[in-house]
C-alpha cells in the first residue's frame, strides 16, 4: 500500500473539545487530549482552543508525547472583507505554524458561511458565490499561497459544508481559478460524503494538488435527517453526523488505494467531531487507529 514513511497519522482535538461548539468537551483538558492521542498511536495533531499559544510551552508538552503539529485551521474572509485584514491574520497564523514546524496551512473561506450558525438550514441556505466573489477568492488565495511559499509552506484549501466551496463543481472551479503552484487542496472525506458528492471523483480529479487529508466518516441516517428536516450544520454535529473512519458509510478502502498508488506524502488526520459525552474520544481514537492499520496498512 503506502510507501514506508510516506504518510504520517494525526488526529484532531475536535473529538475532545470542539472549537465550533465549546460546550462539547468543555471538561476535557489539553493534557488529557494530547496524552490520549499519543496513547492511541498517533504522532500528530492540529491545534484546538485549549492548546497553549506560548510556543515553548506547547512544544514541550507535545515533545513529551512524541507529537507534532501538522497544521491548524484559518478562516479567510476574502469575499467579504478587505484583503489586508485577512492577510494580517494569515501572517500571524503562518508564523505560529512555521515555528511549530508545520508544512501546510489549512484555509477555508468563511465569507457568507453558514457553518457556525445554529439555526440556519444547511442544505437550503448554503451560500453560492457570484462571479465577483470567485474572483476575489481566487486572487486572494493566490496571494496567501505566495505568503505561505515564502516560508516553504503550502496553503491547503478546506472545502466545507455550508460554505461557497462545498460541491464537486465548486471545488473544480476553485482549482481551475487558482494557481496550481500556490493553492493546494485539503481532501476531507466527511464533508464530501455529507454534501452528497462522490469522494472518489474529487480525489481522482485533483490528486496532484491534494497535500493534506482529513479522515472523517459520516453516519448516513443523521446526514439524511439534517437534509430532510432542514437542520443546521452544528445541529448535525451535535446529533452525531460525523464519526471516525470505519464507523460510518464512507468507503475508505479505495480512497487509501488511490492515495497510496498516487504516491501521496503527508499527513492523514482523523477528524471526527462528535459529542464526547456520547462518543468517548479515547475509545474512538483507538477504533480509528486500528481501522487505519487494517485498511491502509499504516
Ligand atoms: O477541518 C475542520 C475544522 C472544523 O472546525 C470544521 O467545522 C470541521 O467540520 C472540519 O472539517
Ligand atoms: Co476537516
Amino acid at each position: 500500500m503506502f510507501e514506508k514513511n510516506a504518510v504520517k497519522l494525526g488526529i484532531a482535538p475536535i473529538g475532545w473539545t470542539n472549537d465550533d461548539l465549546p460546550e462539547l468537551g468543555g471538561e476535557n483538558t489539553f493534557e488529557q487530549c494530547i496524552s490520549e492521542m499519543a496513547l492511541a498511536g498517533f504522532t500528530g495533531s492540529e491545534v484546538g482552543n485549549k492548546y497553549p499559544r506560548d510556543i515553548p510551552v506547547l512544544q514541550k508538552a507535545l515533545k513529551l508525547r512524541n507529537l507534532e503539529i501538522a497544521s491548524a485551521w484559518f478562516s479567510a474572509f476574502l469575499t467579504t472583507k478587505p484583503f489586508d485584514e485577512t492577510k494580517t491574520a494569515f501572517l500571524a497564523h503562518r508564523d505560529f505554524l512555521y515555528e511549530m514546524g508545520a508544512k501546510v496551512i489549512v484555509v477555508s473561506e468563511q465569507g457568507y458561511s453558514i457553518q457556525g450558525q445554529q439555526e440556519t438550514p444547511l442544505f437550503a441556505e448554503k451560500p453560492i458565490f457570484t462571479e465577483d466573489d470567485w474572483g476575489k477568492l481566487a486572487s486572494g488565495l493566490n496571494k496567501l499561497g505566495e505568503l505561505a511559499q515564502e516560508k516553504d509552506m503550502k496553503l491547503v484549501y478546506h472545502h466545507h459544508m455550508g460554505t461557497g466551496v462545498q460541491t464537486t463543481e465548486e471545488i473544480n472551479q476553485l482549482m481551475e481559478m487558482t494557481d496550481e503552484n500556490l493553492v493546494y487542496l485539503l481532501y476531507d472525506t466527511g464533508h464530501l460524503y455529507f454534501s452528497g458528492e462522490n469522494p472518489l471523483e474529487v480525489l481522482e480529479n485533483h490528486m496532484s494538488r491534494i497535500k493534506h487529508v482529513h479522515l472523517k466518516d459520516v453516519r448516513p441516517e443523521v446526514a439524511k435527517m439534517v437534509k430532510q428536516d432542514g437542520l443546521s450544520f452544528l445541529t448535525g454535529v451535535k446529533e452525531g453526523v460525523f464519526t471516525v473512519p470505519g464507523n460510518g458509510a464512507v468507503d475508505f478502502k479505495p480512497i487509501f488505494e488511490i492515495l497510496a498508488q498516487s504516491g501521496y506524502e503527508g499527513w492523514m488526520i482523523v477528524e471526527a467531531e462528535q459529542d464526547p459525552s456520547k462518543a468517548n474520544p479515547f475509545e474512538y481514537a483507538l477504533m480509528a487507529r486500528n481501522y487505519i492499520k487494517e485498511t491502509a496498512g499504516v
